[in-house]
């Protein structure tokens, strides 16, 4: 069974947590896993193309990794209510997959992070989920049955699982962000398998 990609960019480390807890969330699934992986950061000057890899945590997403997986979750901080520059730039280095199909049919859903509570959660997760229809994935959200969609004070959407992390950037998710993006992992994950099935 191929692996779901978890695919991510994070600069202080809260996409990355939520990353960890969908990734357990595909864990979860009997004969799924997840296989991380970040992408590098962009910056108007460029001196050194691709920067080396970080030393700890996911490695550099290859185009292999897109062709291989059953399923994607693709995160990213939130900028100005939209997704972050590295991502929208991976996105659109894509051409080729688009055109090949290499996502159609694929079940994938998003993730997001922000510092405020009404800051753009939404608008990102639905912006990000608009290049995916363009690939022909099957979108998965977080249905209402998940009870902690309906108590979270914090992050938790029907768009996707994301994290409030407030104005000291703190990154952990809190119990209900987590049992969430653990929900939309296995989710994408339980779909995968239906659809390869
Ligand atoms: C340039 C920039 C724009 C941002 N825009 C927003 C925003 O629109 N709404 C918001 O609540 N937070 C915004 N933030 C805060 C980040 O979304 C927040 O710190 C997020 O948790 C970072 O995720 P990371 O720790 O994975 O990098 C912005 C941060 C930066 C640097």
């Amino acid at each position: 069974m191929p692996d779901i990609l978890v695919l991510y960019y994070s600069r202080g480390g809260s996409v990355a947590r939520l990353a960890r807890q969908i990734a357990r969330g595909i864990g979860e699934v009997d004969g799924m896993q997840a296989r991380l992986r970040t992408l590098p950061p962009v910056a108007p000057v460029t001196t050194v193309a691709a920067p080396p890899e970080p030393e700890d945590g996911a490695p550099y997403v290859e185009p292999h990794d897109l062709a291989d997986c059953a399923g994607l979750l693709l995160g990213s901080p939130t900028r100005f209510g939209n997704m972050a520059a590295p991502v929208k730039h991976f996105l659109d280095t894509l051409g080729a997959e688009w055109a090949s199909g290499t996502l159609v049919g694929k079940p994938a859903g998003v993730f997001t992070s922000t510092a405020t509570l009404h800051g753009g959660q939404e608008s990102t997760l639905l912006t990000m989920l608009v290049p995916l229809l363009h690939h022909g994935c099957v979108i998965a959200g977080i249905p209402f049955t998940e009870p902690a969609l309906s108590t979270t004070r914090s992050g938790g959407t029907p768009y996707g699982a994301s994290h409030v992390a407030g104005g000291d950037d703190h990154p952990e998710p809190t119990e209900e962000e987590a049992l969430l993006a653990r929900a939309l992992g296995r989710r994408v994950a339980v779909l995968a398998r239906k659809l390869q099935a």
